[in-house]
């Protein structure tokens, strides 16, 4: 029989209903099967962290750098073991799961290097003899929410800032890919993290991320997944006066000038489109390419994707592995109809791949004769579909980059250092990216868009103080 994983709750594993955890790229694989959280369970989570959270705000630096140093060094040591249970789980290629696996490493290495440098500011008052320091403390429980894209990344992103800081959590995974989530907690708690400090509830977003965002108790929330709950999230955050975070979709842009090497062009629209099988956040959808390029840039693009290898992502050869689930694949089919039928031109991909085992293969689709009009040039598709635009110029290219109710990331593909400097400064975008892919960002340095994409503080690198800890302003007289 097959071992349940179970919820943790105040340092007990805790059960509930069993819920298969399938392999996309063969559904006739269980990959594990996880308990489902109550709301009662979640309940008993929210109210273990709280209780948790004044000695852990108190803990010594010295004993949080260890526990997230030595889940740094646990993650790496099992890295081959974790990447390929995130490439069953998922149905990213096994490269593609190890490297996410190595970057939750480094992410926790990094926090626990940011244990050891928390720091404050002090300076003379306006008033003689008052001195004033400026610190930040930890801020109670947080609640995480994160999507199925990254099954460890950016639990590890949010986890690892609130645990450094101080704060207690109670973290909800999504329900298609509890496997990475639950062995980081795993790892955590194993390696001393005291009881009530990290609650694992994994489940359904309808009932434990309700529960979550119904609790006064959670006083701070990171979420990450679409705009849709995004919403939900702010709406029910302000109702409490909670802090909260959001990184929800995006539309992201990749230009591509007269002037570009061509290679570089078609290897780096190639892996922000497509690798991942298009499910980043940070994907480029929209390819804004200038005339004199256009053809050459479309033929040799057309030429790579026709020789992308989809299958099973564990296999070797594999380059783009399964859409996530039936849902998902709906999506970029439905997407693909209503791309066609607004009159843009499919010229390679699109179509189901057939397989061995049953998985979600679906070959990468490219659109041509695009407009930044078309509802595929503006909705989030979340799949391995991408649409060229053609204009005239860079600056037409801009106008059309910046056209999007989204801001995450944002691409340019150019030799000119006027136009990448120009665009550097220009684009509505969090993250710009010149003659480098939209998506696949370093671990230590901020994440986060504009506009419809991001509210809040950003995530990663020192900036996640921002969210995860507060300030206070003390003042004292010399006497
Ligand atoms: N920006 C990004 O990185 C991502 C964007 N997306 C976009 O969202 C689309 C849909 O993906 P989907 O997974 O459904 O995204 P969701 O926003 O539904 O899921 C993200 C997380 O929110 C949880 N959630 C769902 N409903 C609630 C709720 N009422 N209260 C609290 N938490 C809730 C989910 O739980 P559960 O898993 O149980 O549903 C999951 O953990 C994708 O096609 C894509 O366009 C998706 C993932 C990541
Ligand atoms: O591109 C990346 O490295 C991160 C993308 C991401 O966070 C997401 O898709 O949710």
């Amino acid at each position: 029989m097959t071992e349940l994983h179970k919820n943790l709750i105040n340092g007990e594993w805790v059960g509930g209903d069993g819920v298969n955890n399938i392999n996309p790229s063969n559904t006739n694989e269980v990959v594990g099967v996880y308990a489902r959280a109550s709301q009662q369970d979640t309940l008993d989570a929210i109210a273990a962290a709280k209780a948790a959270f004044p000695a852990w705000s108190r803990s010594g630096i010295l004993q949080r750098w260890e526990i997230l140093s030595k889940t740094a060094h646990e993650i790496f040591a099992r890295k081959a073991e974790l990447g390929e249970l995130l490439s069953r789980e998922e149905g990213k290629t096994l490269a593609e799961g190890l490297g996410e696996v190595t970057r939750a490493g480094q992410i926790f290495e990094f926090f626990a290097g940011e244990a050891l440098r928390l720091s404050g500011e002090s300076v003379p008052s306006v008033r003689p003899g008052v001195g004033v320091e400026m610190t930040r403390e930890a801020m109670g429980v947080v609640g995480i929410i994160t999507p199925w894209n990254f099954p460890i990344a950016i639990p590890a992103w949010k986890i690892a800032p609130a645990l450094c800081y101080g704060n207690t959590v109670v973290f909800k995974p999504a329900d298609l890919v509890p496997g990475c989530s639950w062995a980081i907690v795993d790892i955590l708690h194993r390696n001393g993290l005291p009881k009530g400090v990290l609650n694992l509830v994994m489940g359904k977003g309808s009932v434990v991320g309700q529960a979550m965002l119904d609790s006064k108790d959670i006083v701070a929330q990171t979420f990450t997944g679409s705009v849709n709950t995004g919403r939900r999230v702010a709406e029910a955050s302000v109702k409490v006066m909670r802090k909260f975070q959001l990184e929800m979709g995006g539309k992201n842009p990749t230009i591509v000038l007269d002037d570009a090497d061509l290679k570089v062009a078609v290897e780096t629209t190639a892996q922000s489109a497509f690798y991942s099988t298009g499910q980043r956040c940070t994907a480029s959808s929209r390819l804004i390419v200038t005339e004199g390029i256009h053809d050459a840039f479309v033929a040799a693009l057309t030429e790579r994707i026709r020789n992308l290898k989809v299958g099973d992502a564990i296999a070797k050869d594999t380059e783009i592995g399964p859409v996530v689930d039936p849902g998902q694949l709906k999506q970029d089919t439905d997407y693909i109809e209503i791309g066609k039928g607004e009159g843009a031109k499919l010229v390679v991909g699109g179509d189901l791949v057939k397989r061995d085992n049953p998985g979600y293969f679906l070959q990468p689709a490219l659109f041509t004769e695009a407009t930044n009009q078309m509802r595929i040039a503006r909705e989030e598709i979340f799949g391995p579909v991408a649409a060229v635009i053609r204009v005239k110029d860079y600056d037409e290219a801009l106008a059309v980059a910046n056209d999007t109710e989204f801001g995450l990331s944002a691409g340019i593909v150019t030799t000119s250092l006027k136009y990448a400097t120009h665009f550097k400064r220009n684009a509505e975008a969090g993250m710009v990216m010149v003659n480098v892919p939209t998506a696949g960002v370093d671990f230590h340095v901020p994440f986060g868009g504009r506009k419809g994409s991001s509210y809040g503080p950003k995530e990663q690198g020192k900036y996640a103080a921002e969210f995860f800890t507060q300030v206070k302003t003390a003042y004292t007289a010399a006497g």
